[in-house]
């Protein structure tokens, strides 16, 4: 069984190996990131509709975003879930780097957001519930995502949930795989209004601050706004230290406690911390709430974004492509620079034609 998964996994890396940016046809750009462009794209061979994520590579080394680039490759890899974004393929060629995941077209929850002001109890709760699984996935994969925010948050044509964007996430390492959820690390990073207290003191932390961020979440889901918002950075960053939420009556009083639960200040007290030994599952907030329904997608979302445009069904029959001819990997087709090609290691393709024999001999010793 092992083994056929690996040949499976060996297969698809040496597939991804062959793939470039003339394998697909941008048709719009979708979304704009701090580094990049995602565009709308269909790859030629099978007609299907991908989102691709465009990344300037000398944007990202002077930027120092190389390690979250290649972060974000392992993470879209290895993490699988119904609630994160599927991923593709990634590659890169001399200035570039591409991500391929499936493209989602129900908009953003900032859009949403934007757009109602705010949500219903119930729906909050079957967001809230979704980025539970997909936390709980990559907490169990020994990553902590530390950038859940709206915008990182796509709806699908059903109006399920996915979770996008893990160039900030961060893989713990331990050789004791059940103790990666106890690892800390101690970067600052994150939005400002969704920061952990523990990472502005600049204390070490660990998953628990993923878990802050779903409480400041939810809030902002009820209310329209964060709980704990200035202008100014700085007292923004003192009211997430020292203020206690002011959340509405018109919340549920299980509503309210699961928030007080989650922004509790100290990360080992926090709902969703390894040392604490209740199941966030378990709030009374979710006594109504098949998870396992949940995780099968077996529930009536109570939105459900209008019109499928894009969707892969009916886009297939009408776009026809020409086919272009391509040696994929010829180096000097390509045009690689060698060290920027290295500075991203992990994308494909790779030039060296030793590594290609490498590749084709491991490939004959696993069958
Ligand atoms: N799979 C997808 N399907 C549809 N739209 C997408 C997809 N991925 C990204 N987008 C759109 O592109 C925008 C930017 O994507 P993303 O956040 O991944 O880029 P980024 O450059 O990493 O951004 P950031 O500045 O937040 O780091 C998203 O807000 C979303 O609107």
């Amino acid at each position: 069984m092992g083994n056929q998964i690996k040949k499976l996994q060996f297969k698809r890396k040496i597939k991804n190996k062959d793939l470039s940016r003339d394998n697909f046809q941008k048709l719009k750009t979708v979304g704009k990131g701090s580094f990049g462009k995602v565009y709308l794209v269909q790859e030629e061979e099978t007609r299907k509709i991908f989102a691709m994520k465009v990344l300037n590579k000398k944007e990202m080394i002077k930027r120092k975003q190389v390690k979250h680039v290649i972060t974000e490759k392992k993470i879209l890899e290895r993490i699988k879930s119904p609630f994160i974004i599927d991923h593709h393929s990634s590659f890169q060629n001399k200035e570039k780097i591409f991500f391929v995941m499936e493209y989602l077209n129900g908009g953003d929850l900032f859009d949403r957001l934007s757009i109602e002001k705010f949500f219903t109890e119930k729906r909050v709760l079957f967001y809230a519930a979704s980025i539970i699984l997909a936390l709980q996935t990559m907490h169990k994969h020994g990553a902590i995502y530390r950038d859940l925010k709206p915008e990182n948050i796509l709806i699908d044509s059903n109006g399920y949930i996915k979770l996008i964007d893990f160039g900030l996430s961060r893989i713990l390492k331990s050789k004791n795989k059940r103790k990666t959820k106890y690892q800390k690390c101690k970067t600052c990073c994150g939005t400002v209004e969704y920061i952990a207290p523990e990472v502005i003191l600049g204390q070490k932390y660990g998953i628990e601050v993923d878990y802050w961020s779903l409480g400041i979440l939810i809030y902002e889901m009820l209310h329209g706004r964060p709980p704990f918002y200035s202008e100014n950075k700085n007292v923004m960053y003192e009211k997430i230290i020292y203020d206690d939420p002011k959340i509405s009556s018109s919340v549920s009083s299980e509503m309210q406690n699961l928030i007080r639960q989650l922004l509790n200040k100290n990360p080992e007290k926090r709902l969703g911390s390894p040392y604490q030994f209740k199941n966030i599952h378990d709030h009374p907030v979710f006594i109504d709430l098949d998870w396992q329904k949940l995780y099968e997608k077996k529930y009536q979302p109570e939105f459900i974004p209008k019109g499928n445009e894009f969707d892969n069904s009916q886009f297939n029959s009408q776009q026809a492509f020409q086919k272009k001819s391509k040696s994929l990997l010829d180096p000097k087709k390509l045009n690689l620079e060698p060290i920027e090609h290295l500075t991203f290691k992990g994308f494909y393709p790779i030039t060296n034609n030793t590594q290609i024999l490498k590749n084709v001999q491991k490939i004959k010793n696993i069958h």
